[in-house]
């Protein structure tokens, strides 16, 4: 089974979750996508839903393969998001982001009853950080910003390189028009205390790490679709 068919099982699987006349938050990301053809089908063949999506490129895909989208002001409270991840660890701590879409996945995921998460098996880590976190920015005073995330690194004994996210020639813009720091730390193995700590920083919008977000994950390996339930 090769990666895309794995994203494609771990999708089928969650589709199972959905129910008709459900309010759905739409994740980002190749996994999130192969959800995203699924539920057209489904739709298409008579499944009443509306979705909010977590980005513009999400907005997109869904727009032209039919599926019913609704603003998040419009459905303020959903039944179930679905959303793939950069990682997940045994507790269902998430490092999300490397789509550029971490704010808005994680408005959605809040504002929903149940959130559960597509990956494939290499998205599972014992310890988060191997993926470089993602820190959504605001563009006024970068280094000021990235100089309090390395103290603050720092005072939790992590340490890496802190690279400002780019696009071509210029910076990587979010769909909110925020920068992204991608942070190297190697390791977090206090990922709570991170998590808070990075959200008192000012020019910090918001950071990759979901923590008691996820319902459970679906991992989809060679061998199939499996539940990951917090340990
Ligand atoms: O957080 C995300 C986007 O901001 C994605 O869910 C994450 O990057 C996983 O993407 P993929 O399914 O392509 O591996």
């Amino acid at each position: 089974m090769d990666a895309r068919e794995m994203k494609i099982k771990a999708a089928e699987a969650a589709l199972q979750h959905v129910e008709n006349g459900m309010r759905l938050g739409i994740g980002t990301g190749s996994t999130a996508e192969e959800f995203v053809r699924l539920l057209a089908e489904k739709v298409a063949a008579g499944l009443k839903v509306e979705g909010v999506p977590t980005s513009e490129r999400t907005a997109r895909l869904c727009l032209e393969l039919g599926v019913p989208l609704k603003s998040l002001d419009e459905l303020p409270e959903l039944d179930l998001t679905i959303d793939g991840a950069d990682e997940v660890d045994a507790a269902l701590r998430l490092v999300k982001g490397g789509g550029g879409a971490l704010l808005r996945e994680k408005i959605v995921a809040s504002a929903s009853s149940r959130m559960i998460v597509i990956a494939d098996e290499t998205k599972v880590v014992e310890t988060l950080g191997k993926f470089p976190l993602p820190i959504e920015v605001n563009p006024f005073g970068l280094t000021t910003t990235r100089i309090a995330i390395e103290k603050l690194a720092s005072r939790l004994g992590l340490s890496g390189e802190i690279k400002l996210r780019k696009s071509g020639d210029g910076p990587f813009t979010t769909d909110g028009g925020h920068y992204i720091f991608d942070a190297f730390f190697g390791r977090i193995p206090d990922a709570e205390a991170l998590a808070i700590q990075l959200n008192s920083i000012p020019g910090v919008v918001e950071h990759g790490l979901f923590i008691n977000m996820a319902s459970f994950a679906i991992i989809a390996g060679p061998a199939g679709a499996r539940t990951l339930q917090a340990k």
